[in-house]
């Protein structure tokens, strides 16, 4: 397992042992040990999300507020995404910026997203199958969100404008300046 640190410091790249051989592959999507001796953090994952979704689908920004802040581990089981961590913690020096990097079933990169930080991800295959762990419930009642495009964080999706396709819910999201965070 290759642990690389992106820009944004406590966000990670993981990109696990492949074992190729005759039959297929085989590699581990998560390991608690390993994941703790590369990063330092020990993280006690309690909900694992899956979801489907087509070509120009944005979901996101989105985190979750205060005592149900979620760490995410987020990986790609089929297609490609442009995947997003936007840091959300006020006193990061890099407050308001992203990172960005592309997942996909091929290149089986994952992306630690700690607490703190909007995520998202835009679909720029056919479809894809996104699959992630959190460390903490969800909570309905403590979503918060940011609109993707967004001018100040300014996020490159990947996508046309007029091949975007968003939900009713983060087409109504707020701007980064007025976001409750
Ligand atoms: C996120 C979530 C949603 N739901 C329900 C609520 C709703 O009826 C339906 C679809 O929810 P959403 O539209 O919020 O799904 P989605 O837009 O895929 O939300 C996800 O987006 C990515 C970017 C994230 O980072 C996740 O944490 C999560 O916010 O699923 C749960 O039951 N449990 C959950 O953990």
């Amino acid at each position: 397992m290759k642990v690389e640190e992106t820009p944004l410091s406590g966000c990670y790249i993981i990109e696990p042992a492949v074992f190729e051989d005759d039959r297929g592959y085989f590699f581990e999507s998560f390991n608690h040990k390993k994941f703790e001796d590369a990063t330092g953090v020990s993280i006690p994952f309690v909900q694992d999300n899956q979801s489907q979704s087509q070509k120009g689908v944005v979901r996101g920004i989105h985190y979750q507020c205060g005592e149900w802040a979620q760490s995410k581990l987020v990986r790609v089981l089929s297609g490609k995404v442009l995947d997003v961590a936007v840091d959300l913690r006020k006193d990061s020096p890099t407050f308001g910026k992203h990172f960005s990097i592309v997942l996909s079933a091929e290149n089986k990169k994952q992306l630690y997203i700690p607490r703190g930080f909007g995520h998202g991800f835009s679909v720029i295959s056919e479809t894809a199958e996104f699959s992630y762990k959190c460390d903490n419930y969800y909570n309905k009642a403590s979503e918060g969100g940011i609109i993707y495009n967004d001018p100040f964080l300014g996020i490159d999706w990947h996508l046309n404008e007029d091949e975007v396709i968003v939900s009713e819910k983060d087409l109504y999201l707020p701007t980064f300046e007025n976001a409750k965070l």
